[in-house]
């Protein structure tokens, strides 16, 4: 019988993660499997599957995964999870956490808030990356086809360790993100496709935000995407570099510092759960022959 696979459930501001731990037991990363954890129906349930992993050059190495099992950069919400996870196994509120995307430090409060250095944002086109070159990515502009809503023809895009496609609008919820979320994150110009999000500025230190993720869909929360939206509105000049983001399951305080240019994104994280992951879920290994 194969081993129990131990899982924690947790979220930050209700963007959910099933988080797996191979320094513990061996455990599955094929896109079939990761789908069937991440199943609402039929699985455990989440918007992204974390994986643990050791590394010796931070305290561990989060990989993640995204419900439709593709493996991906950055996950905003689930490093505050890991951060909080780091720092209680490492007795230290100072932690470092490895992404494909680069390692990032993060100090965990005693509020049970956690502050994320989320690195620097990549701005030019092919860092996004688009697959034809625009020199301004703070407004591209989008053939956008089958929609017709003109509001949404010129985003910004930005990178801070995956693609983020940011629409400012006067009114998030006059716009159907569910919707056209789908056919801007497939849209040719984004080769690797992309979050798309819809944001509303509603002071110069506040915006309202709501995501379509990159193979995840309508979440109640993206960290990365707060930080992509913040970079983003004080590029447009729309808000200083300290921003209020208020999302469905809640807001994050990002600070795009000035000194060194570095995204601090600010804020909660939960375990809401543990438990062992269903035998049927996971795809026994083949028997030796
Ligand atoms: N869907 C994202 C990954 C998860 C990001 C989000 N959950 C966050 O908190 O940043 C992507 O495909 O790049």
């Amino acid at each position: 019988m194969a081993d129990q696979i131990h899982f924690r459930k947790m979220n930050g501001l209700g963007n959910d993660f099933v988080v797996l731990d191979t320094r513990v037991h061996d455990v599955p990363r094929d896109p079939e499997t990761i789908a069937a954890i991440a199943n609402r129906q039929t699985g455990i349930g989440c918007d992204q599957v974390i994986v643990l992993e050791p590394t010796s050059r931070a305290d561990m190495f989060m990989r993640i995964y995204n419900a439709d099992g593709s493996e991906v950069g950055a996950c905003g919400n689930a490093t505050r999870c890991v951060a909080a996870l780091a720092a209680v196994e490492q007795e230290r509120l100072s932690v470092r956490i490895e992404t494909a995307a680069g390692i990032l430090p993060a100090e965990v409060g005693a509020d049970g808030m956690v502050a994320v250095d989320m690195g620097v944002p990549r701005l030019r086109w092919d860092q996004i990356p688009l697959d034809e070159e625009f020199h301004d990515t703070k407004r591209i502009e989008l053939q956008l086809g089958p929609i017709d809503d003109p509001v949404l023809h010129s985003p910004a895009v930005v990178n801070v360790g995956n693609p983020h496609c940011i629409f400012f609008v006067d009114d998030l919820d006059a716009h159907d993100l569910g919707r056209f979320g789908p056919l801007v994150e497939n849209f040719p110009i984004f080769p690797e496709r992309a979050n798309v999000s819809l944001a509303q500025v509603t002071s110069d230190d506040a915006l309202k935000l709501r995501t379509w993720e990159r193979g995840a869909g309508l979440t109640k929360a993206c960290g990365t995407a707060a930080c992509a939206a913040a970079v983003s509105a004080a590029r447009r000049k729309l808000t200083g570099r300290t921003v209020k983001v208020s999302l469905p399951g809640g807001d994050l305080v990002i600070d795009w510092r000035e000194d060194d240019d570095h995204i601090l994104m600010i804020g909660p994280y939960a375990l809401d759960f543990e438990g062992t992951l269903p035998e049927g879920l996971v795809k026994q290994e083949s028997a030796p022959l």
